[in-house]
This record gives structure tokens, C-alpha cells and sequence, in this order.
């Protein structure tokens, strides 16, 4: 058996980033950009005006004298009259300024009567409210290098740079493969021995939390021959396996053996933690395969202390679950010697166990915000203590 850091390590050697595809830059929110992306044009592609008002060419006004208005220009207007000696242009926010003006003064520091036009803007300077052209950025400039994680912001500038389509490392598409014989979908009727399956909702829904859609699911008995040719399958069209289940030692505990008739390589299996001791991780080339122990805690354990990196390092990013120091609540008496994981509840630097820890129970789960992690030391954590806490990335 390994420990914690051990397997965090085989992680990071074993997974990169997917290689670059071409996506609608309407498609690449939360992905991460797989080259550098340069703007196609100027921002502002020309002089503009920053408001609605007077354009003006600042030297030819003379203070305190009216000037005649000629002209208007609305934005999206080409702008193209050029405005006449000592004249103003009337003018609108985001339209081209026109030639011969170089400052715009906003109609509320303005009186207008007829044609002539009083200004009374002490501060105005010259090219005042006009944005210049290539301002923000110039054609062919960086507009954001590869590895840049697309945000909405991030979208909407290289939209407005005139990018339709980006390069990207994709989201990597996902295979939940269930097993085990005791398993009834939540609805049908429970016989005895069987109980609802919910590990495949529970690991679809953290999955669409962090913008993975590409998610099939897959229900599997407890059969060897089954379960090789359903990983078989997965493996041609999936990145990833997420397989619940049957990585144990009982004798219909498959999942370990089935990977390997697949060509799976394993990297390790059995962790010195608790919950989610079991935990197998393989691969076969960049193809990832996780064996998450079947108790439901253990299995968002993993996911959140394991998978989502990988998940994150494949989509391009080395993004890790945000780790915070934080006081504990209440005693603790840690009695294995392994490292512990417990559901916790995180607020204003302190953080508090919560009741029920065992790896069937997720009703502890349904309202922590955080994972406590114990290190592997057999002790009392005392009330008052330090601890580490790793934050979910939960809706926040
Ligand atoms: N002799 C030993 N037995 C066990 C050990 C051990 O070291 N020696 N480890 C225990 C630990 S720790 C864990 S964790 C489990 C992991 O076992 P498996 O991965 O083989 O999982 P199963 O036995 O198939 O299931 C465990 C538990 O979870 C329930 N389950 C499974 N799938 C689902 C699902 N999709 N939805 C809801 N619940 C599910 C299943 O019914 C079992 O109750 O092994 C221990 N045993
Ligand atoms: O590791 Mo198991 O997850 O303790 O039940």
C-alpha cells in the first residue's frame, strides 16, 4: 500500500493535457486555451467616442465662444464626413470619430441653441471621451497565450478581437461504469438484498459541476467476462473510466483483474486512506482508468481528492482543490493509521467535523463544503488545533 502523496505523484506523471482541437469560441467557456490566439484586427478598430455629445478638434475652439454644429455621426455610421474648421460634429457613444475632430465633450456639459453649441467642461482635454484606435490591442498582438483558462470575460474579448473559433484541450469525454449485483435504479421497486444505485447520479452531477458533459453511463453485474468486454468497449470511444465498485477482495470484486485482460496498466491500487482504501488507478496510453471503492462517500472522496485533478490536468489546467489552513471545531481521537478524510463543515477559518463519517453514509456529505484531511499518525487532533482543509468546488 501507498500513501496520499505517493498517489498524488503517480497522478501527475501518468496524466497530461489532451492534445488541441478547434471549437466555436461559443463552446470554450472553462476550457483551456491549447495555443496562443491572437487578435485579428485593432480594439477600437477605429477613433471612437466614449460619449453621446460634440466632437470637436480641441485646438480650434476658441474658450467661452459658440461653435456651429454640422454634421452627425450615430454609431455604426462610417463615419466618413469630415467635420469643418472650428466646427462640432454631433456625435454618439461607440461612433467612429470623425476627420478634423479630435475630442468629444458629453452633451450634459453642452447647451445647444439652433445650430451653435456652448461648452462648458473646465476639465475636458484634448482627445477627451475618444478612445484610440488599437487602445485595448493591435491586429496581430497576443491576445491571450495557450494556457489561459477561458472565463466569460475571456470569451467575450476574443469575440470582440474577432475570434470564432479557438484551439483547446477538450474536456475529456467520461465512461461511469456501475457494478454489482445488488443494484436497483432509484424508482423501480427495491427486492430483498438490492439497494438503490446512486453512484452514477451522484459522480454525473460533480462531473456537469466542473463542465464535463461528455458522460456516458454503464450498468455492469458482477461477472469478469461482462465487465472486461464493457471496459473494452469504453476504452475505444472514452478518455476516461470511472468505474464504482467490485475493487476489493471478495471474490466478485472484478474490476482490477477485468482492467488488466484490457491492457490496462495499473499504477496503483490500495491507498493508505480512509474512506476509499481500495482505490485502483490505471492506464493504457493516455487513457486513464480509476476503480473507485463502492461506498458512495468513497467514491466522492476519490473523485474529489484524485479524479477531479486528473480531470483537470487532462482539460490542460493543474488546478487542485483550493487547500486552506483551518482551526478545528471539535477533538477528534483518529484511532488507524492511515490518512483520513472527513466531511466537514469550513466557515470563517474554523471547520467542524460532522456527525456520521462512515463510508456508506452520505448524509454527512450532503452538507459539507470541505474535506478535513488527518495525517496518517494514530492521535487525538485536539479541539483548537490546526488542520488542513480542502474546499469543494461546490456551487458556491
Ligand atoms: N475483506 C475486506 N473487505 C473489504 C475491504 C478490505 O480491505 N478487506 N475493504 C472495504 C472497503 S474499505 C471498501 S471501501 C469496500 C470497497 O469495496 P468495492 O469497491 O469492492 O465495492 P463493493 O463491494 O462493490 O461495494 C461496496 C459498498 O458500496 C455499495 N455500492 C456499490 N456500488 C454502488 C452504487 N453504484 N450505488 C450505491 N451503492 C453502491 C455496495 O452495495 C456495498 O455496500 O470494500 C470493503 N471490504
Ligand atoms: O475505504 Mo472504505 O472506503 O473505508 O469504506
Amino acid at each position: 500500500m501507498i500513501g496520499v502523496e505517493e498517489a498524488l505523484n503517480i497522478l501527475e506523471d501518468n496524466v497530461t493535457s489532451l492534445p488541441g482541437v478547434q471549437v466555436d469560441v461559443d463552446r470554450a467557456v472553462g476550457c483551456v486555451l491549447a495555443e496562443d490566439t491572437y487578435a485579428t484586427c485593432d480594439i477600437p478598430p477605429f477613433n471612437q467616442s466614449s460619449m453621446d455629445g460634440y466632437a470637436f478638434a480641441f485646438n480650434s475652439r476658441t474658450k467661452g465662444e459658440a461653435m456651429e454644429v454640422k454634421g452627425e455621426v450615430p454609431a455604426g455610421d462610417s463615419g466618413s464626413i469630415r467635420a469643418e474648421t472650428g466646427k462640432a460634429v454631433r456625435i454618439f457613444t461607440g461612433a467612429r470619430v470623425p476627420e478634423g475632430t479630435d475630442t468629444v465633450v458629453m452633451q450634459e456639459k453642452t447647451r445647444q441653441q439652433g445650430d451653435l453649441l456652448y461648452i462648458a467642461d473646465e476639465g475636458l482635454q484634448p482627445g477627451g471621451n475618444v478612445r484610440q484606435q488599437g487602445e485595448e490591442i493591435r491586429q496581430g498582438e497576443l491576445a491571450l497565450p495557450a494556457g489561459t483558462l477561458l472565463t466569460p470575460a475571456g470569451i467575450g474579448f476574443l469575440s470582440g478581437v474577432g475570434i470564432r473559433e479557438v484551439n483547446v484541450h477538450p474536456r475529456p469525454s467520461i465512461a461511469i461504469i456501475v457494478t454489482g449485483n445488488e443494484l436497483q435504479k432509484p424508482g423501480e421497486s427495491l427486492k430483498p438484498g438490492q439497494i438503490y444505485e446512486s453512484n452514477s447520479s451522484m459522480l454525473r452531477a460533480a462531473l456537469s459541476e466542473t463542465g464535463m458533459h461528455d458522460v456516458m453511463v454503464y450498468t455492469v453485474e458482477d461477472n469478469l467476462e461482462k465487465l472486461s468486454a464493457t471496459i473494452h468497449e469504453c476504452l475505444k470511444v472514452h478518455h476516461v473510466i470511472l468505474l464504482t465498485g467490485g475493487v476489493s477482495v471478495g471474490d466478485y470484486d472484478f474490476v482490477v483483474q477485468a482492467a488488466t485482460r484490457c491492457g490496462v496498466t495499473r499504477k496503483f491500487h490500495k491507498l493508505r486512506q480512509r474512506p476509499g482504501k481500495p482505490l485502483y488507478f490505471g492506464t493504457k496510453e493516455q487513457q486513464v482508468i480509476f476503480g473507485l471503492p463502492g461506498n458512495p462517500s468513497s467514491v466522492l472522496t476519490c473523485y474529489y481528492e484524485y479524479v477531479w485533478m486528473v480531470l483537470q490536468r487532462l482539460s490542460g489546467t493543474e488546478r487542485k482543490l483550493t487547500r486552506v489552513r483551518a482551526t478545528l471545531g471539535t477533538t477528534v481521537n483518529k484511532k488507524n493509521t492511515l490518512t483520513q478524510f472527513l466531511k466537514g463543515s469550513y466557515a470563517g477559518g474554523q471547520v467542524i467535523p460532522l456527525q456520521g463519517q462512515e463510508s456508506f453514509r452520505l448524509r454527512s456529505f450532503a452538507t459539507a463544503n470541505c474535506l478535513i484531511r488527518l495525517g496518517e499518525e494514530a492521535r487525538m487532533y485536539e479541539e483548537g488545533e490546526t488542520v488542513d482543509v480542502h474546499l469543494l468546488p461546490v456551487y458556491r
